[in-house]
C-alpha cells in the first residue's frame, strides 16, 4: 500500500475515471461490561476478518458515477452486515474524510463513523451470519478490544499487531482519538506497546 493522502470530499469526487473510490465505516456503541467483572469495556466497536485474512471495516468500492458515495456505502453494509443494516442508511453527516492512494492502484477512500445503541449493535451482530456475503467475503465480525490489560501488550496493543486491509489500521486509531473512545495518550501507548511495532520491548 502506497503513501496516502487527506482530500476533502469534493477533491475526490472531481477526480478522473482513472481512480477508484471505496467507502467503508466503523459503528460503535457504548458498551457498559466490564471484562472479568474489572475491565472497563467502554464502547463495541465492529470489524471484520475478510476473506484474505486481514481485519477491516465493513464496506467496499462504489461508483460515484452511478450514484451517491452513501448509496453504495448501504449497498455494500447491506451485502456484509445482512437486512439488519438496512434501517442504518449511513448519510453525508455520518462522514469523516477521505484519503487517496497512489499504488497499487489509484484509490481514494471514504470513511463514516456512526454511533448505535448497544441493541442496534448487537442486532447487527446477531443478523450478519444472513448476509449475503457472509462466509464469501466476510468471514466473520469482530469486536475491537479497547483497553490494554495490565501486562501492557494485551487487548488492544497485541490487536494493532493484526494485518488490516487498506488504510483500516489508520483509520481505526483516528477515529478511535476523534470519536473520543480512547484517550489519545492511552492510544500513542498502544500503538508503541504493539508487538509488531519497531519500538515495542522485542521478546528475547
Ligand atoms: O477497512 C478498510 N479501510 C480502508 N480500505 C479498505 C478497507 N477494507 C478494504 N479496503 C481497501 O478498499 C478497497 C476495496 O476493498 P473491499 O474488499 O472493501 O471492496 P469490495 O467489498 O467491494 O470487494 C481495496 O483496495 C481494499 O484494500
Amino acid at each position: 500500500m502506497g503513501e496516502s493522502r487527506p482530500l476533502s470530499r469534493s477533491e475526490a469526487l472531481q477526480l478522473g475515471p482513472g481512480w477508484r473510490h471505496a467507502c467503508h465505516a466503523l459503528l460503535y456503541a457504548p458498551c457498559p461490561g466490564r471484562l472479568f467483572g474489572v475491565v472497563p469495556l467502554g464502547h463495541a466497536v465492529l470489524m471484520q476478518m475478510r476473506f484474505d485474512g486481514r481485519l477491516g471495516f465493513p464496506g467496499g468500492f462504489v461508483d460515484p458515477r452511478t450514484g451517491s458515495l452513501e448509496d453504495g456505502l448501504n449497498r455494500e453494509l447491506q451485502e456484509e452486515l445482512g437486512p439488519g443494516a438496512a434501517p442504518l442508511c449511513l448519510a453525508e453527516g455520518d462522514y469523516l474524510g477521505s484519503c487517496r492512494v497512489e499504488a497499487p492502484q489509484r484509490l481514494v477512500t471514504h470513511f463514516y463513523t456512526r454511533r448505535l445503541s448497544l441493541e442496534q449493535f448487537r442486532a447487527l451482530e446477531e443478523g450478519a451470519t444472513r448476509a449475503q456475503e457472509h462466509g464469501l467475503e466476510v468471514m466473520g465480525l469482530v469486536r475491537v478490544p479497547l483497553y490494554t490489560l495490565r501486562d501492557g501488550v494485551g487487548g488492544l496493543p497485541t490487536f494493532l499487531s493484526n494485518a488490516f486491509a487498506g488504510g483500516a489500521r489508520e483509520q481505526l486509531l483516528e477515529s478511535l482519538g476523534i470519536l473520543g473512545l480512547v484517550p489519545e495518550a492511552q492510544l500513542s501507548e498502544a500503538v508503541a506497546a504493539s508487538p509488531k511495532s519497531p519500538d515495542a520491548p522485542q521478546p528475547s
